[in-house]
């Protein structure tokens, strides 16, 4: 209980919103009240009333103050309920689009720190589920429980003034049910809540990953493996979900016998109390029936706190969150020389990339070689400003690139080993370049990019389906169809990682000279392992231990550096 005080205290998702939308707050519990004393009070009155008709008044004038006031708490109940229902889902709908529009930003902003911190898993349960379950602390817990209590307190107090004795035992009755069972279930359910949760995130983590090598596990011929490895997360969860189900039945089984008993003691209470005088008999049914509304306010109340120890993991998760990088977007540089000036970065204490120097002018083409793990993939996301350098800065244009982040793919294309083709057709697909591009400027990017025989024998042209990641078409088309779409794009920088890396070596060859061609007038920042088109760049650099230990014209090198000639040596075999 102390841990989620403390996390409630530390909250800066849902609590600034409810400071914000306070008088929304305000009507939504007074509302929740009305409806359940205007509930109460029906069956009280109607209690009363249907007793003393028995007593065949003399005149109907007698009871006419209880049927004004049956028909007034009977319209008032609904008209309280469908009040309460507006405010609340009004209010909640707010907090629900602020707070979810400011996750989407966070992820989003951060997506590349948070990669490093998190499985995609965690992330996918993070945006699927701990937003609804942060809302549901507070609306099926903590309002209702404000609001319980609040009625708890003016029930006992109208109990203590015919009687305290009786009082005390409905205090008695109703602190068991509103805050011993609940906190009994909240210990009894901890761990197996906790645990539903992590094996829902393990389903997550584990089906995202089943899904990014469902060809491996297919190709190895261990599908059955697959299946009974989330088989066996999901029937475990089952298990936990079926135990904390028959707890949940329990714990309603009592309540209701609880209920069941202050019932029955009210009724014999209410028969001592009231049976000698032929006025206040009547009393008997309207205490008695008045129970029922009332604990029905209370019981939700159970299932809300025995949740409690997935809200603390959801709010803890989500408040662990970095803030939104609000950046000061710097306008777009008119020249685009990208600079690293003297930049040290490290993953912990290992440097990947030590006091590098690197100028690349507008419109040069250069070429990062070295081994894997070397360090060149770092070297693009520094420039992309993904990671921020330990020591040193990168800029392009003279701007810091944090501060160009904004306008990064206005910057910055990438053409990576395996672009990514949705589910739609080629128009679209393309278009994904620059949406506001005409029909006549993706198809002239088609063009350009040496697909138009393959349209051009395609029956439904420029309108084919991609099939999902562009299953329709082979490898080197896909990235034919990536290369239209930056051409579109026209972002005077273009990063190329490795992307001829999975195509055969003619096909290679071919897409790299179209590559090179067709963005001859931008920067091309190009991450290759093969010396394949190497003539195509203006300039190799080879990097080492975090630093250039070879870097020139590829024609010079070729007959002056003994490394560079072993290279391409290398790379025949
Ligand atoms: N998020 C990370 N946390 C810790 N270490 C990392 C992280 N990302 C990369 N590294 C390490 O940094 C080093 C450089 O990685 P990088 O991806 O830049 O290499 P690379 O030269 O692009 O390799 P490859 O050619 O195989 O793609 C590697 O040793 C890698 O293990």
């Amino acid at each position: 209980m102390k841990k989620i005080q403390k996390l409630l205290q530390n909250d800066h998702w849902i609590m600034p919103f409810l400071r914000q939308q306070k008088s929304g707050l305000f009507w939504s519990i007074f509302l929740n009240f009305m409806t359940t004393f205007a509930a109460g009070a029906l069956m009280f009155v109607s209690g009363f009333l249907i007793s003393r008709s028995a007593q065949h008044p003399e005149n109907i004038l007698i009871i006419y103050v209880p049927i004004v006031l049956t028909r007034a708490f009977g319209i008032a109940r609904p008209v309280f309920r469908y009040a309460q229902r507006l405010v609340s889902h009004n209010w909640v709908l707010r907090i629900v689009s602020k707070t979810r529009r400011r996750l989407y930003e966070s992820v989003a902003s951060t997506a590349g720190s948070i990669r490093g911190r998190m499985q995609t898993g965690d992330i996918l349960s993070l945006l699927a589920d701990d937003l609804d379950r942060l809302q549901n602390l507070y609306l099926r817990t903590l309002f209702p429980l404000g609001a319980g209590i609040m009625l708890y307190i003016f029930v006992s107090i109208g109990f203590g003034v015919v009687n305290w004795q009786f009082m005390l035992w409905w205090f008695f009755i109703l602190a068991v049910i509103l805050i011993v069972i609940p906190l009994l279930s909240l210990k009894w359910n901890y761990n197996g809540v906790r645990r539903q949760k992590a094996l829902q995130n393990q389903l997550y983590t584990e089906a995202t990953d089943a899904i990014l090598g469902l060809q491996d596990w297919v190709l190895s011929g261990r599908q059955a493996d697959l299946v009974s490895r989330q088989g066996k997360v999901m029937s475990e969860l089952a298990n936990v979900k079926n135990k904390s189900m028959k707890f949940g039945w329990w714990r309603d089984f009592l309540i209701q016998m609880l209920v069941l008993l202050l019932t029955i003691t009210t009724l014999i209470w209410a028969g001592n109390q009231f049976a000698n005088d032929r006025d206040l008999v009547n009393y008997i049914a309207a205490f008695t029936l008045a129970i029922f509304p009332l604990v029905d306010s209370f019981v939700g109340v159970n299932q809300g706190v025995s949740e409690a120890s997935v809200y603390e993991d959801s709010m803890t998760r989500l408040n662990q969150l970095p803030a939104v990088k609000k950046i000061e977007s710097a306008p777009i540089p008119k020249n685009t020389v990208v600079k690293f000036d003297k930049v040290t970065f490290a993953y912990a204490d290992k440097t990947i990339i030590d006091h590098l120097d690197l100028t690349i002018t507008s419109g040069e083409k250069i070429a990062l070689l070295g081994r894997s793990g070397a360090g060149k993939t770092t070297i693009l996301k520094l420039l992309a400003g993904d990671i921020n350098p330990n020591q040193g800065e990168v800029t392009i244009g003279g701007q810091p690139v944090s501060q160009l982040q904004p306008k990064m793919s206005e910057l910055v294309a990438v053409l990576d080993q395996q672009a990514y083709l949705f589910d739609s057709t080629i128009l679209n697909n393309v278009r994904m370049g620059n949406i506001h591009a005409s029909d006549d400027a993706v198809a002239e990017a088609i063009k350009q990019a040496g697909l138009q025989p393959l349209i051009d024998a395609l029956p439904e042209g420029y309108h084919t389906q991609m099939r999902e990641a562009g299953a329709r078409f082979s490898g080197g088309e896909q990235q034919r169809f990536a290369l239209a779409r930056i051409l579109l794009q026209a972002a005077p920088i273009v990063v190329l990682d490795e992307p001829t890396v999975s195509l055969d070596p003619k096909t290679e060859h071919d897409v790299l000279t179209q590559i090179f061609s067709v963005l001859q007038d931008r920067t091309i920042i190009w991450v290759t392992h093969h010396l394949t088109g190497i003539e195509n760049v203006d300039k190799v650099y080879f990097l080492e231990a975090g630093k250039f230990v070879l870097s020139g014209k590829p024609s010079l090198l070729r007959d002056e550096s003994e490394r560079f000639k072993q290279l391409l040596l290398m790379d025949q075999y």
